[in-house]
């Protein structure tokens, strides 16, 4: 049935070097998860807070190179998880092969991440209007993945002001943005309370980032 779903809904540009793909990871779901959980094993999932003292109400966990962190100083990307003193851990094939193959559909051929953030939403978790640009490397897309329950995404121009489209996405939609659209404007508005067989009443987001090595605390 949710195949069926998601080929009805068809590949759409949502700017210039900005793509979404419904259903892209269908048939990986469970190695996706998978490896979810391995991760949260060594690196746990856990709310941050942000520069103006507020906790996320996102919680998150990272795996390649580095991880994306966030305190009361500000954003950064880091290779230990503050929380463990660890490395974080390494970025599993599977997920890597997926961004990858995602980021080739469009048309960025040479993506090679070195980070993949994994944000876990529950109902009513949201995340504000924001850019990706702590990365240092704004070359290459960022390629997120979505699996669970469905979000409504936020996508807008490089400009705050410009236009926001809200994009639906579901179980298995990837969506990459690059080149011109790669400081978009997005963010997640609050989940609304739903159920997936696979994730409960959770949602998942992972996104694949290039990081410039000089960009991250050792
Ligand atoms: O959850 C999403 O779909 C978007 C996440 C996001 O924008 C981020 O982690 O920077
Ligand atoms: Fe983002």
């Amino acid at each position: 049935m949710e195949d069926l779903f998601a080929s009805l809904r068809e590949r759409r540009t949502l700017g210039d070097g900005a793509v979404h793909l419904p259903g892209f990871t269908t048939g990986h779901d469970r190695a996706i998860l998978g490896a979810i959980a391995t991760l949260a094993e060594q690196a746990p999932f856990r709310r941050m807070t942000v520069p103006g003292g507020g906790v996320m109400s996102v919680a998150l966990t990272s795996c390649g190179d580095c991880g994306w962190c966030s305190d009361e100083r500000g954003y950064c990307y880091a290779a230990k998880d503050p929380l463990t003193g660890r490395s974080w851990p390494s970025m599993p094939n599977v997920l890597k092969g997926i961004a990858k193959d995602a980021a080739q559909q469009a048309g960025y051929d040479e993506f090679e991440p070195q980070s993949c953030l994994i944000n876990r939403y529950e109902t009513g978790a949201r995340m504000g209007m924001h850019q990706d640009k702590d990365e240092g490397c704004l070359e290459a897309p960022v390629v997120s993945l979505s699996i669970g329950i469905p979000a409504r995404f936020m996508f807008g121009g490089v400009e705050r002001e410009q236009a926001v489209e809200v994009v639906d996405l579901y179980h298995g939609d990837a969506v990459i943005w690059g080149g011109p659209s790669r400081l978009a404007w997005h963010g997640i508005k609050p989940l609304r309370s739903a159920f997936h067989p696979l994730t409960g009443a959770l949602r998942y987001n992972l996104t694949f980032r290039a990081i410039a090595e000089d960009t991250f605390r050792s």
